[in-house]
């Protein structure tokens, strides 16, 4: 890395849907990051006229850069904020990779003895069904969740819903929504004291650039 250790600010950008919309944003804010990362195995990039390094993280890994402070700032879905609750700011709702967690279930569902409730978001799911005074069972699922009801390993599941396709081609609807789901910026606590002036300088371009979106 050159220049001033001080003064780079270092970003986690979760690769996957949201990095093109997080890029455009930045390129928006007058920070020139590459358009399209896919085409290289580069998990690093510097911006040396920026001060600026980004890496590029699996989204749900971007709360733990920041909270370990290896990582200045980062962008995360507010779902994975949620699920993980690390000890990080919350600065700004990006308003970008719109979608909502939901309670999903077959149409014909009714309610079990012993309710099971697949989701790749299990402190989400117990929250909101403690919270319901419901018990139910939580099974955790990496990926594919619609799976679970349609073959019986659960009741309902916790998902994401962004357009409803995978809903409706899988035959599922969606019960309620628990909450709406964009993107944030974070920030790491002792950064955001250190390295304030740049960090709200950043805060302040990307809200112009939100700003003059509408
Ligand atoms: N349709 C959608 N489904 C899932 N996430 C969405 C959707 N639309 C927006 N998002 C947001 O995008 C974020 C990252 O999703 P993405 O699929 O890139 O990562 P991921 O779930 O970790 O995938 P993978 O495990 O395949 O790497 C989610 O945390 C959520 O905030
Ligand atoms: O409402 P839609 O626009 O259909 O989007 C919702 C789907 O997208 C996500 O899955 P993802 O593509 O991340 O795949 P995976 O979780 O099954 O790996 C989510 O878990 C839903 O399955």
């Amino acid at each position: 890395m050159s220049g001033n250790e001080e003064q780079v600010l270092k970003v986690a950008m979760p690769k996957g849907r949201i990095y093109k919309q997080a890029s455009n944003l930045f390129r928006e804010a007058g920070i020139p990051i590459p358009i399209e990362y896919e085409d290289t195995r580069k998990l690093m990039i510097e911006l040396p006229d920026a001060k600026m390094e980004f890496i590029m993280a699996k989204p749900v890994d971007v709360p733990t850069y920041v909270e370990y402070g290896v990582t200045d700032i980062g962008i995360v879905g507010k779902d994975v904020l949620m699920e993980e609750n690390k000890d990080v700011y919350e600065l700004l709702d990006l308003g970008i990779a719109k979608c909502r967690m939901s309670v999903i279930a077959l149409p014909d569902w009714k309610p079990s003895i012993h309710p099971r409730v697949a989701t790749k978001y299990p402190n989400v799911a117990s929250a909101y069904f403690r919270e319901q005074g419901q018990q139910v069972e939580v099974i955790k699922l990496n990926g594919s969740i619609e799976l679970a009801p349609m073959i019986g390993l659960a009741d309902r599941i916790v998902d994401m819903v962004e357009t409803g396709q995978t809903l409706r081609e899988n035959g599922l609807v969606e019960q309620t929504e628990i909450f709406s789901i964009t993107s944030r910026l974070i920030a790491n606590r002792v950064s955001y004291r250190m390295k304030n002036e740049r960090i709200q300088s950043l805060c302040d371009r990307l809200q112009e650039a939100l700003a003059a979106r509408v």
